[in-house]
C-alpha cells in the first residue's frame, strides 16, 4: 500500500462518483493515515439544498424554548427511548477524565425511520419526511464508502461490511445528531486549557467516535473541528471547506470510528478530535451548529477481525499493537492483558453510551 507522509496533514477530498480501485486505494490511503477523509459532494446522494434545509430545521430546532425542548429530553420515553432526543447544555462529557464540567452544546439525536421515525419535537415535525430521507441518504453514502473499503482491504466477500449496517435487516445504533454550541458572551468563559497568551474553550471534548463511520456537516464560517494525528501531540484544526474555490459545496466529512479501527486490527485510524475556539478569553465566541451521522452497523453483529489479506499483513508485522492494546480497553472490549471480548455491536454500544452519560445501566 502506498503511503502518505504523516506530516502532510491535508485530508484528501476522494471524488467517490465513479467507484474503482483505484478510488478504493485513496479512500483506504486517507483512513489509515488520517482517519478522516472529505467526499466529493456530488449533488446526489446527499443534496445540497437539503444539507443547507437541515440546519434551517437545526436552527428552528434549538431556538425553542427550553421547556419545549426539554420534554424530548435524551433517553425519555416521549423522545423514544435510548439515546434519542435532547441533550441539554452541559448534559454529557465527551471527555470524561479531561474536562470538569460537560460540553458547552446542546444536541438532538435522531433514531434510524426504520421501523418508524421516532416522535418528534413541533418544530420538526413538519419536516418529518425530509428528515427520514436525509438519514436514508447518509446511510447510503456510508454504505459506499463501506464498499469502497472492503474493495481496498481486499475482503473476499464484497458485502461484509454493507450487509452488516443493512438496515433492512434489524435495529441498529446509527443515530443522526444535530449540535448546537451557543455563543458565548465576551467576559464568560468555558473550561479553559492553555498558557497566558492564548486560551482554548473545549466544546466538545476529545474523543473518538464510538461507531463505524461519522458523517459531519459543518457551515462556512464556522470552524472548530481539530484533529490530533495518531503519535501527534499537536491538535491540527480541520477547515470546514479545504477549497472554497475548487468545491462551490463544501465536501461532506468522513470520521473512521472505533469500530472500523477494531475491525481492522488499527489499520484504520479512529482519530481523536475534539471541538475548541482560541481566542483571548475577554471577546465572546459566535454560535456554532454542526451536524453528525453516526452510522453503525445492525445490534446482533459480531465484532470480530475482518477476513482482510492487508489487515492480516498489518497484524502480523504488529505495528499498532500497542495503539490496538490501548484502543480496547478504552473501548470497553477486555483486554489489559487478559482475553479480549468478543461483543455484539448493542453491548459495545451500551458501554460506551454509559460512560458518556454516566448512565447505570
Ligand atoms: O461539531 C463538530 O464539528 C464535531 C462533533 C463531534 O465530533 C461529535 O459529535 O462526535
Ligand atoms: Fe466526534
Amino acid at each position: 500500500m502506498a503511503s502518505l507522509e504523516a506530516k502532510d496533514t491535508s485530508i484528501p477530498v476522494i471524488d467517490i462518483s465513479s467507484p474503482s480501485p483505484e478510488v478504493a486505494q485513496q479512500v483506504l490511503l486517507a483512513a489509515s493515515t488520517f482517519g478522516f477523509l472529505f467526499i466529493k459532494n456530488d449533488g446526489v446522494t446527499i443534496p445540497p439544498a437539503d444539507i443547507d434545509t437541515m440546519f434551517e430545521l437545526s436552527r428552528k430546532f434549538f431556538k425553542s424554548s427550553v421547556e419545549e425542548k426539554s420534554e424530548y429530553a435524551i433517553h425519555s420515553d416521549k423522545a423514544g427511548g435510548k439515546n434519542r432526543g435532547w441533550v441539554a447544555m452541559q448534559g454529557e462529557s465527551l471527555d470524561p477524565e479531561g474536562q470538569k464540567l460537560g460540553d458547552p452544546k446542546e444536541a438532538f439525536n435522531i433514531a434510524p425511520p426504520h421501523p418508524t421515525l421516532q416522535p418528534l419535537p413541533s418544530p420538526l415535525t413538519p419536516s418529518a419526511p425530509l428528515i427520514s430521507t436525509f438519514q436514508t441518504s447518509c446511510h447510503t453514502l456510508c454504505k459506499q464508502i463501506l464498499s469502497l473499503l472492503a474493495l481496498g482491504l481486499q475482503i473476499p466477500d464484497p458485502e461484509y461490511f454493507t450487509s452488516r449496517h443493512d438496515q433492512s435487516l434489524g435495529l441498529s445504533g446509527s443515530i443522526f445528531r444535530m449540535l448546537y454550541y451557543p455563543a458565548t458572551p465576551a467576559e464568560q468563559g468555558t473550561e479553559k486549557e492553555g498558557n497566558e497568551t492564548e486560551s482554548v474553550s473545549v466544546l466538545a471534548g476529545a474523543h473518538s467516535d464510538y461507531g463505524t463511520l461519522t458523517l459531519l456537516f459543518r457551515l462556512p464560517g464556522q470552524p472548530g473541528l481539530e484533529i490530533l494525528p495518531a503519535g501527534s501531540s499537536a491538535w491540527s484544526p480541520i477547515p470546514v471547506n479545504p477549497s472554497p474555490t475548487a468545491y462551490a459545496h463544501p465536501p461532506i466529512l468522513v470520521n473512521i470510528g472505533d469500530l472500523l479501527s477494531f475491525w481492522t486490527s488499527g489499520l484504520l485510524k479512529s482519530t481523536v478530535h475534539r471541538v475548541a475556539f482560541t481566542n483571548d478569553s475577554k471577546e465572546g465566541r459566535d454560535e456554532r451548529y454542526s451536524m453528525a451521522y453516526f452510522c453503525h452497523p445492525q445490534d446482533d453483529v459480531m465484532l470480530e477481525g475482518v477476513p482482510s489479506p492487508i489487515v492480516k499483513d498489518f497484524a502480523g508485522k504488529g505495528e499498532g499493537d500497542e495503539e490496538l492494546e490501548r484502543q480496547r480497553v478504552r473501548l470497553g472490549f477486555g483486554g489489559e492483558g487478559g482475553e479480549v471480548d468478543v461483543l455484539t455491536a448493542k453491548q459495545h454500544l451500551d458501554r460506551r453510551l454509559r460512560v458518556t452519560y454516566g448512565l447505570k445501566d
